[in-house]
């Protein structure tokens, strides 16, 4: 197993990873690594391979070729005391929904004892918000409040490496920021790694420190989100009002001239905003990007085959 520039082993590590569905080609040599601690997001267009490539590295699917490593283990073989240092918020798992919260948060718990620490159940309760709902069914849970109860059952042995996936969907913007608070808190507290796939950019923008993008079977952006936002684009959009009328200027040194416009002692400034391109504006330019490379090199073959 390779290891960082800090000398530490990644916790995830994929070679040449392939998968392929009948004659559809859906990873097609896949490699990255990702060292201890902060937040991965995996983003990529609908049928991109996120939800395989994640199921790979959970080992609940044999990839057709290539290595996956996942805390130092072949994940196809990794036995119960490698499953409790992972915890896993997916986007369905059958339950029993005449169970209580507290009462499934415990059944969780409980696998985890023999290997980890596991949360005490009222802290966890109270930080995602299930307090008042703990001795409630989960089938009468509502779609959010359930997944808070995912999120805990996630994360209730501190595990070393967490994988969310789409875990806010059907959060209310109140519930979407106490739980970006929550990643916040395990990912710098407890020092877990993880793994978050998501389609809402706003939110890979806000928890993650390294984006990859996934699109025709391999990563097509590998950066910080800031980073991949200024590939778009370095100019700043600067608007104010001045007199009482609407100013819009675009500028690459946005300090500077933002500097120079507060220092005109005569200009009535107000309502000063500097807006930069977003993770939204890099993901859609390169996808789109890569999309029209791929129709270009679609083109190419047809008119080889034509020919
Ligand atoms: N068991 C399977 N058998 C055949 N094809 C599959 C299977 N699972 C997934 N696929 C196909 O593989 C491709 C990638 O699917 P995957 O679910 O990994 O993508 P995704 O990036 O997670 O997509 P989404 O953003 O829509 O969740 C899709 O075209 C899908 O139809």
């Amino acid at each position: 197993m390779s290891t960082d520039r800090t000398g530490e082993s990644p916790v995830i590590s994929v070679r040449d990873l392939r998968m392929q569905y009948g004659d559809k080609t859906v990873l097609d040599g896949l490699a990255f690594d990702i060292a201890p601690g902060g937040v991965t997001a995996l983003l990529g267009p609908n049928g991109a391979g996120k939800t395989t490539t994640v199921e790979i590295l959970e080992g609940f699917r044999q990839p057709s070729a290539g290595k996956a490593e996942v805390l130092g283990t072949d994940p196809l073989k990794g036995g119960d005391a490698w499953r409790a240092r992972i915890g896993m918020v997916l986007q369905n798992w059958n339950d029993h929904g005449k169970w209580k919260v507290r009462e499934t948060l415990s059944w969780f718990s409980d696998f985890y004892r023999p290997f980890t620490q596991p949360w005490d159940l009222d802290e966890l309760l109270d930080i995602v918000g299930l307090t008042e709902h703990a001795g409630q069914r989960v089938g009468r849970l509502s779609g959010g409040q359930r997944r808070r109860l995912d999120v805990a059952a996630g994360v209730v042995g501190r595990p070393a490496l967490l994988f969310l996936d789409e875990p806010t969907t059907g959060f209310d913007p109140r519930a979407k920021r106490d739980f970006h608070d929550l990643v916040h808190r395990i990912a710098d507290m407890e020092g877990t790694t993880v793994l978050l796939t998501t389609h809402d950019l706003d939110e890979a923008a806000k928890l993650a420190d390294r984006i990859l993008i996934l699109a025709g079977g391999n990563l097509i952006a590998d950066d910080s989100p800031d980073a991949l936002a200024r590939s778009v684009s370095d100019t700043s959009e600067i608007r104010w009002r001045e007199n009482g009328v609407l100013q819009v200027h675009s500028s690459d040194d946005a300090t500077a001239f933002v500097r120079k416009l507060l220092a005109d002692e005569h200009a009535d400034v107000r309502d000063l905003e500097v807006s930069r391109a977003t993770l939204e504006d890099a993901y859609v330019s390169l996808v789109e990007a890569f999309e029209a490379g791929r129709a270009d090199e679609a083109v190419t073959a047809f008119q080889e085959v034509t020919r």
